[in-house]
């Protein structure tokens, strides 16, 4: 059987350990999501559901436990390996769209590729036909405050999966629009990660949407648990 793609084995992290004010947010969460799985990450607010993206993503480091992505353990990995893998193999959506607002709709989608060493002519190439998928050909010289929300955000769909990358990770990518557009635009989301067959963890408050992914994991008391 081919490893998981993530792989989260007791991962501990807390804040202000040792102090006074230490808050432990999570006590030993693990969890396993296999190629091609979609998985939907409901969590009450302050649960710790951006700490566990994060140390997911290779942003951020657990106290204890580990993080293996494609087979790699990477909790302790130096931090050029971590750069390396979150780069490769790891997109990033997040409530926000946090494109760049003196770039264009293309280059928003070209950055990722040239930090990772694309040509600039095959980076918006690439950008281009990300844009023709999630409907915004027309949209590409576009910068950021000429798009609606829900542009902006399928712009950061379209940044997120720029390098192919193997695992998308998602923080409420469309808590930010109205209930309308969420959903319109989560469709989206869903058909982008459905054609390219990756994985992804998608952290929601909302429960129609989590009941599209293929299963679902809350975030309690510092652990994870099947919902
Ligand atoms: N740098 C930090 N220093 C101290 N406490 C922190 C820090 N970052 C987060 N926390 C605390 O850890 C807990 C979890 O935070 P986290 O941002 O992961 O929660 P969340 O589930 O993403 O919340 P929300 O859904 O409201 O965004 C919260 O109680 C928060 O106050």
């Amino acid at each position: 059987m081919s490893d998981p793609i993530l792989r989260l084995d007791g991962l501990e992290k807390g804040y202000n350990r040792g102090k006074p004010n230490e808050v432990l947010v999570l006590r030993g969460a693990s969890a396993v999501i296999a190629p091609g799985e979609v998985v939907g990450l409901i969590a009450p607010s302050g649960a710790g559901k951006s700490t566990l993206l994060h140390i997911a993503g290779l942003l951020d480091t657990p106290d204890a436990g580990e993080v293996s992505i494609a087979g790699s353990a990477m909790a302790r990995a130096s931090d050029r390996a971590r750069t390396a893998a979150r780069r490769a193999l790891v997109g990033f959506v997040y409530q926000f769209h946090h494109l760049l607002p003196e770039f264009s709709a293309a280059e928003n989608i070209a950055v990722p590729q040239l930090a990772h060493g694309a040509a600039k002519p095959e980076a918006m190439a690439r950008a281009q036909s990300l844009l023709d998928k999630v409907g915004l050909a027309a949209r590409a010289d576009h910068r950021p405050a000429a798009l609606s929300g829900g542009e902006q955000q399928r712009v950061a769909f379209c940044r997120a999966l720029a390098n192919a990358p193997r695992l998308l990770l998602a923080d409420e990518p469309t808590g930010n629009l109205d209930p309308e557009t969420s959903d319109a635009v989560f469709a989206v989301l869903m058909t982008l990660v459905r054609e390219t067959g990756m994985s992804a963890l998608i952290a929601t408050h909302n429960h129609d949407l989590a009941a599209r992914m293929d299963r679902v994991l809350r975030l309690e008391q510092g652990i994870l648990v099947d919902s």
